[in-house]
């Protein structure tokens, strides 16, 4: 028995050549697809010309190859990482795509981590084996094997599992242990059960994910993306998936995730940005912000709408036929009455409202020709030329304008009149005030939620295009319908995979690849379709989002097929949530699940025990999760003098920066700090990036507001002035708390007056 550490050594080592040897073959069977797919993507690109439906053949197949070539290359790095050892003998390597051997008989070689046979690698215990006998994890860099953790799944090992019962702890610490890059990896190769569990949750419903920071909610709203369209690929494919969050730096911290799982189909988007044609760079007060969110604009862009409903005091002149015509108020009332009652948008009630108002019209200039001298085609007649007369037309567009969502809501922000119309019920004088703004001003993040609610209320007149639209789609779904009849039986088309054209494609999705834009995915076309709906939303950081926001999400999916993943208690924004059922139940009562992580994979036990007495000061029924790391380093506090702050800011950050030797440093400070400790910062250190801007990513050190800092993490955080965070806002504590849970090993505070309580046990740095 080879009992001596030396043995077990020989051992180890014999273990990594063999699995060097599977992963060698399988890398080489990935050459082989990728030169397979370059070769019959080439042929294709080569031939020309042919018949339209050679055409649409030929198209279809330019992009399964394209398809296929990109995620052959996206699973590069970490192609294998984990091998089963079954009861029966059996033996599965499990990587981030499934490879078969088809020489024989299409034995699986790899199985994709997301395939029902790869679960036990994520779920297995000593407790509960699943027929497990071991589990392996299997680390490497490019295509060499480094290392191997074998977990061997018995009596023994269930007895010695930690207090987390985390699986292959050593692989996961040394992924957590590495260097912040800027960008998001994925965790494949470690996901823990937990984890798991939400990840392949059914897509029905929605699904709450609360979590305190790091315990990888937004990781396992990626992964789970990853998986659901992994698994209903069809239903996905059409309506593509929508992923939410909350900023565009937290949206390029992500970015590399859904690719880097070989997933492209995925739209990321901020609220802000899902208004196609509106870009919210502009900046408001947090106040404006919030008044904007609430659920009462609902109501005020309702009114605001309505207002523009009008009828005259008396009557208005317009001269037609050479004669005054007067548009009066009986006949304006009556239109608008019957127009309002039809319930349609404002935009279509318009054609109500002109379609009585010229009816009425004409009786009048009727009775003023003898209507009894006239047979209802002359009615008809005098109906027309009204319609045709400029004056008419003129005065009727004052009193029911067709409406657009940007001018309408431009001119109700900067108009005081129109505004205190609007609001008088809902928001006081100082709230109004804190809402106008410059006419043409910069649209901001919290506006784009009231334009889609705007464009809701106007409506579009589009109803003729629409008819165009369905009868083009129906002969398009016909004609597909042939072509995919012809294309099953051409064998040519079945790729080495034994996948059948069917299994990818239905007629219904190459109806709608064969249409002009057929080379765009279901997420590009949404991007740029406001009423898109989506497949699937996932919700990141969702506790930031204000009721307004919330109105537009639940648009964009009305199936209600949605994952919501957030912490209430990190709410920073007082717009936010303060409670899940509170945000959920308008739109679906009960009818939702909860999950929750409970296991910290980023912020050190030293940092998170600070940490745990600010949650406890918050009024909220939430426990910290646990820490699964120590670093062994103590965070540290430095009082300085108020004049010294910015250089001594930019000490500390310089200290920082070589201590983390390569990796990120944040530093968070109040908003108002941002302009005296930015420069001297930039100073001392050039390289920094000052302000939330997604390059400022690949940056040493990044200088945010918490607010910025939402979602992101660093391998060390600074926090400048944390009472004045404190004080700064309603949810202060919050933020104090989401800055601590920033980092992923140091933390340094920097202050010059009393620290909160909380704070103060922190080693003193001289
Ligand atoms: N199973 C895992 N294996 C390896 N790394 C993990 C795992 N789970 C989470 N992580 C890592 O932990 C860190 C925190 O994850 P993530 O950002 O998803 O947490 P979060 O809950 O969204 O945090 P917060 O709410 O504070 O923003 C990330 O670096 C993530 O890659």
């Amino acid at each position: 028995m080879s009992d001596t550490r030396a043995d077990r050594e020989l051992d180890h080592t014999d273990s990594v050549a063999a699995e060097q040897q599977y992963v060698s073959m399988l890398y080489d069977k990935l050459d082989e697809l990728r030169q397979y797919n370059s070769r019959r993507l080439a042929e294709t690109l080569r031939e020309t010309g042919g018949t339209p439906q050679a055409r649409t053949e030929r198209d279809i197949s330019t992009k399964m190859h394209i398809d296929k070539l990109s995620q052959l290359s996206a699973v590069e790095n970490g192609l294998c990482f984990g091998r089963l050892d079954l009861d029966s003998g059996e033996r599965f390597h499990i990587g981030r795509l499934g490879l078969f051997d088809e020489e024989n008989e299409y034995t699986p070689l790899l199985i994709d981590w997301r395939a029902p046979a790869a679960r036990p690698f994520y779920l297995a215990t000593a407790a509960s084996r699943d027929g497990v006998v071991r589990r392996r994890h299997i680390r490497t860099t490019r295509r060499t094997v480094t290392d191997l953790e074998d977990e061997v799944l018995d009596l023994d090992a269930a007895e010695q599992s930690s207090h987390l019962g985390l699986a292959g702890e050593a692989t996961l610490l040394a992924a957590l242990d590495e260097r912040r890059t800027g960008k998001m990896g994925d965790i494949v190769a470690t996901i823990q059960a937990e984890q798991d569990r939400i990840i392949r949750s059914g897509m029905n419903g929605v699904l709450v994910v609360q979590g305190g920071p790091g315990t990888g909610k937004t990781a396992v709203a990626l992964h789970r993306a990853a998986y659901l369209l992994y698994t209903y690929r069809q239903q996905l494919t059409k309506r593509g998936v929508l992923v939410v969050g909350p900023n565009p730096t937290f949206l390029r911290y992500i970015g590399q995730v859904l690719p880097s799982l070989g997933e492209t189909g995925v739209l990321l988007s901020t609220v802000g940005e899902l208004y196609p044609g509106v870009v919210a760079t502009g900046r408001e007060s947090a106040e404006a912000a919030e008044l904007k969110g609430r659920s009462e604009m609902v109501s005020v862009l309702n009114n605001a709408v309505r207002e523009r409903q009008q009828v005259p005091k008396n009557y208005i002149e317009v001269t037609f036929d050479r004669e005054p015509l007067h548009i009066d108020k009986s006949t304006c009332s009556q239109a608008r009455t019957k127009a309002r009652k039809s319930r349609k948008s404002h935009n279509e009630a318009r054609k109500i409202f002109r379609r009585e108002m010229f009816s009425a019209l004409a009786l009048q200039v009727a009775d003023r020709l003898g209507r009894d001298l006239l047979d209802q085609r002359d009615i008809d007649d005098i109906s027309a030329e009204l319609r045709a007369d400029t004056g008419v037309c003129e005065a009727l567009e004052g009193l029911w304008p067709e409406l657009e969502p940007t001018t309408l809501l431009d001119e109700l922000l900067s108009s005081p009149e129109r505004l205190r119309k609007a609001s008088r019920k809902y928001f006081d004088e100082q709230q109004r005030q804190a809402l106008l703004r410059e006419s043409g001003a910069e649209w901001t993040p919290s506006d784009a939620p009231l334009l889609d609610e705007l464009a809701e209320l106007l409506g579009e007149d589009d109803s003729e295009q629409q008819q165009a639209q369905r009868q083009q789609e129906r002969e398009e779904l016909a004609y597909a319908e042939g072509v995919l009849h012809i294309m099953e039986q051409d064998e040519e088309i079945i790729d080495p995979e034994r996948l059948r054209v069917s299994d990818v494609l239905d007629a219904d999705l190459l109806a709608q690849r064969h249409r002009t834009d057929s080379d765009m995915t279901a997420a590009e076309r949404a991007a740029g379709d406001r009423t898109w709906t989506f497949g699937h939303v996932i919700i990141d950081e969702a506790q930031e989002l204000s009721a307004m926001a919330w109105r537009v999400l639940m648009r964009r999916c009305p199936s209600r097929s949605m994952t919501v993943v957030g912490d209430i208690a990190q709410t920073g924004s007082t717009a936010g949530a303060s409670s899940w059922h509170e945000v959920l139940s308008p739109y679906v009562a009960r009818r939702w699940r909860l999950e929750e992580l409970t296991i910290n994979y980023r912020t050190p036990s030293e940092i998170m025990s600070r940490a745990e007495s600010l949650l406890s000061a918050m009024d909220v029924d939430l426990s910290v999760p646990n820490s699964v790391r120590s670093t062994g380093v103590e965070p540290y506090r430095l009082r300085v003098a108020e004049e010294e702050l910015p250089t001594r800011v930019a000490e500390v950050t310089a200290k920082e920066t070589g201590a983390v030797d390569g990796g990120r440093v944040a530093v968070l400070l109040p908003a108002g700090e941002l302009s005296e400790i930015g420069p001297s910062i930039v100073e001392r250190t050039p390289e920094a990036a000052f302000g939330p801007q997604p390059e400022g990513l690949e940056a040493p050190v990044m200088v945010l507001t918490v607010d910025q800092a939402k979602g992101l993490e660093f391998d060390s955080v600074v926090v400048v002035e944390p009472q004045v965070l404190l004080s700064e806002s309603s949810r202060g504590l919050s933020d104090v708390y989401v800055a601590l849970t920033r980092s992923t090993t140091r933390l340094a505070v920097v202050h010059t007056g009393d620290l909160p309580p909380e704070l103060q046990g922190l080693e003193i740095e001289e």
